[in-house]
Formats: C-alpha cells, sequence, structure tokens
C-alpha cells in the first residue's frame, strides 16, 4: 500500500518543493496550510489540501484520523528573522507552540516519525567562517532561531519517550526553484539574497541593497552556504526513507559545505543575463551573522544522498526563471 505523507506548509517555498519530490516518489500527500504565504497552484496536483492552522489540533486530529499518515513533514512556521526580534511573541507561538500542539497529536494518533525544518540559525556563528557541525555550540541570535532550538529539544523528548522517530533538519540557505517550474519562492515580500538579485536581474527591481562590506571575511560581505531547494527537497525524501527504516532520532545539516560570499553570489547572478545589477551598498542588516557554513559529514553519512544542483548560477537561472512565471501569472 502507498504511504500517505503530511505536509504542513506544503504549500510554501520548500514544503511545495518538497511536496512535489514526494509526490514523484509515488507518495499520497495530504497538505495542511493556511496560505498565509503559501501558494495553492504549487501545491502537487493530486495532493489533498486541508485548508487550516498547524495550531488548531482539533484539525490536527481530524487530518491524522482520516488520512493516516505514517509520517509527517512540518514547514509550516514563520520565517523573517528581524520580525522575530519585533514579535517574539508571535514566534514563539506559531512556531514553538504550534508545533509542541502538532507533536501532542501525532503521539496520540501514533504517528510513526517527523521531519522538521530546522535552520542554521541555531548555531553561534563563527567569526572565522569554519563549517558548523551539529554538535557546534547553539546560541541563537533571533527568536526565531531560538524558537527552533527549543522546537528540536521538544521532538527529541517526546521522541524518546513516546518513540516518534524524528529527523531534524537544519537548513543553511535556501534558493533557486523547481527546474521543471512547477514551484518556486512566491511571497511577494521575500529577502532572500538570491529572490532578490533574481527580481533585480529580470527588471522587477530597480536596484538592490548589499547589507555590510565590512565583515571580517575575505571580501568584507557576509558568507552563506547556499543549497539548492530541488537537491534540499530530495535530502526530505531520503530522509524520510531513513527514519522510517531506522527508528529513532537524527539531526542533519543540509547544505553544500561551501561557503559563497554576497558579492560573490551577485556576480554569479550578473553572469547570467551579462548585465551588472544596480547594487548600492547600505549598512549591516541587524542580526546578521559575518558566515555561516555547514559542515555537511552527517548527512552524506546517514543518507544515500548527491546533490545534483551546486551551483550558484544554477540557483539564480531557476530563481530567474520563476519570478519571470510569476511576473507572467500577474499580468
Ligand atoms: N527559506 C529558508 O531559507 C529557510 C531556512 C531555514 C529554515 N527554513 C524553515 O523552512 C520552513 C519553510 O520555509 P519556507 O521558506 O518554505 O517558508 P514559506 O513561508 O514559503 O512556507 C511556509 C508555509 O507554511 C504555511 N503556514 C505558515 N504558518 C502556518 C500555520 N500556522 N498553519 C498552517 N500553515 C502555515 C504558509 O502558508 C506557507 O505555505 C520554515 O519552517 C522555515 O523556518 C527556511
Ligand atoms: O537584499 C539583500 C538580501 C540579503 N543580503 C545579504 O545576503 C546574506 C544572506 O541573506 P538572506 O536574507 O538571503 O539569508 P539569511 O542568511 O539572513 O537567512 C536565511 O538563512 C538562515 C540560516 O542561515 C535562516 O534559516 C533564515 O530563515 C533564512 O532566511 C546576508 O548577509 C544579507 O545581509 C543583502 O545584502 N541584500
Amino acid at each position: 500500500m502507498t504511504d500517505t505523507i503530511l505536509i504542513t506548509g506544503g504549500a510554501g517555498y520548500i514544503g511545495s518543493h518538497a511536496a512535489w519530490a514526494c509526490a514523484d516518489r509515488g507518495y499520497k500527500l495530504v497538505v495542511l496550510d493556511d496560505l498565509s504565504t503559501g501558494r495553492e497552484a504549487s501545491v502537487p496536483d493530486g495532493a489533498e489540501l486541508v485548508l487550516g492552522d498547524v495550531a488548531d489540533e482539533a484539525l490536527v486530529a481530524r487530518v491524522l484520523k482520516d488520512h493516516k499518515p505514517r509520517a509527517v513533514m512540518h514547514f509550516a512556521g514563520r520565517i523573517v528573522v528581524p520580525e522575530s526580534v519585533a514579535d517574539p511573541i508571535k514566534y514563539y507561538r506559531q512556531n514553538t507552540c504550534a508545533t509542541l500542539g502538532l507533536l501532542a497529536q501525532l503521539v496520540e494518533a501514533g504517528t510513526e516519525a517527523m521531519l522538521f525544518s530546522s535552520t542554521a540559525a541555531v548555531y553561534e556563528p563563527r567569526e572565522d567562517g569554519a563549517p558548523l557541525a551539529e554538535d557546534a555550540p547553539k546560541v541563537p541570535l533571533s527568536p526565531y532561531g531560538q524558537s527552533k532550538l527549543m522546537t528540536e529539544a521538544m521532538m527529541r523528548d517526546v521522541g524518546r519517550a513516546h518513540g516518534l522517530s524524528a529527523a531534524i533538519l537544519r537548513y543553511f540557505n535556501v534558493a533557486g526553484a523547481d527546474p521543471e517550474g512547477r514551484t518556486g519562492q512566491s511571497t511577494p515580500d521575500a529577502t532572500h539574497l538570491i529572490k532578490i538579485a533574481s527580481q533585480v536581474a529580470v527588471g522587477q527591481r530597480d536596484k538592490m541593497q548589499l547589507f555590510g562590506d565590512d565583515y571580517p571575511t575575505p571580501d568584507g560581505t557576509c558568507v552563506r552556504d547556499y543549497i539548492h531547494v530541488t537537491d534540499l527537497a530530495e535530502a526530505h525524501v531520503l530522509a524520510l526513507e531513513h527514519v522510517l527504516a531506522n527508528p529513532g532520532q537524527v539531526t542533519m545539516n543540509c547544505g553544500y559545505g561551501r561557503g559563497s560570499s554576497v558579492k560573490e553570489v551577485i556576480r554569479a547572478v550578473e553572469r547570467c543575463t551579462n548585465e551588472k545589477l544596480n547594487v548600492e551598498i547600505a549598512p549591516r542588516r541587524p542580526g546578521d551573522a559575518p558566515a555561516l557554513v555547514a559542515d555537511v559529514s552527517r548527512i552524506h553519512d546517514t543518507l544515500d544522498w548527491t546533490p545534483k544542483h551546486d551551483d550558484l548560477e544554477e540557483m539564480a537561472r531557476s530563481a530567474m526563471a520563476w519570478e519571470r512565471k510569476l511576473a507572467a501569472e500577474r499580468r
């Protein structure tokens, strides 16, 4: 019998890519999403979309009873770092507390496994940009990162006590869009570098800002480990199959283990169009870490995962194609 997977936030950027990856693999899907930042058209054909709040425990209980998913991939949540600094209650409520309710319902329903979207924002950034292994010190700079770290702790305790298997996936910087153009990053006011630079490259924005060129990094701009969302989605399918076959808990960084500076990203986007982007040097953005690069030993030791899109230009090209598609839809 085909396994059913519940995907919370499956209409969102990363969740919809993971949903398509699961659909391509033949899983039956139920997506629970309130469409607060998600896009209904990004949900794979054939997946059942339940409109609602993941914090609504009665609704979650009903979905679990009706569909009996073998596992849940939990993407739903709030993701804007500066907003979390201004409104921490929202982040602890919608990320941490909502996930506590979800965990309670998963235990009640006897669901086998849960995958959770965590983040590199849980780590204490290193000044030297050295790769961060999963056991590196955790000192989140924002309530967003803290809300994710608290959720990780809850998952471990609940998993241990009640036999809920768990894969905690700490994403580094996710970028790009589905190469088949089925989904992409669709939030109108997204703040992510590759999305913004792609919008400038396709003429949807006049200019962009580069936040800080005086960091203690090789070219003075922040360094990040950018991972193509399609490779990340594939890692989810493999992590799902890993925890279903090997009950227990695993925490894995998701990145390529290579840092790129903001200037390098901008140059990669420029190479896609052979045109200079209009970039303004601006002050540092509060809360930005100088460098965040993943140590990816564990994910490679654990999963048979071979990234296929490890290329900044490819990320930028797919993001640009998606921006053009979104613009055409708006016309
Ligand atoms: N984008 C990144 O670079 C990044 C990096 C690290 C971790 N993450 C994590 O990955 C997950 C997905 O991020 P994303 O970039 O796809 O964001 P997104 O905003 O595109 O997706 C979130 C989805 O969840 C839905 N949602 C939000 N709150 C909900 C609620 N209470 N009930 C039901 N649905 C709800 C939204 O409508 C949306 O479809 C988040 O948990 C985020 O913290 C993202
Ligand atoms: O218009 C822009 C946008 C970004 N940047 C810079 O580009 C780098 C990357 O910024 P992003 O906003 O793309 O990504 P962040 O590293 O801030 O954060 C992302 O990755 C984190 C993990 O590393 C968290 O998970 C978070 O949710 C996710 O948004 C930063 O130095 C930022 O200052 C610019 O210079 N100009």
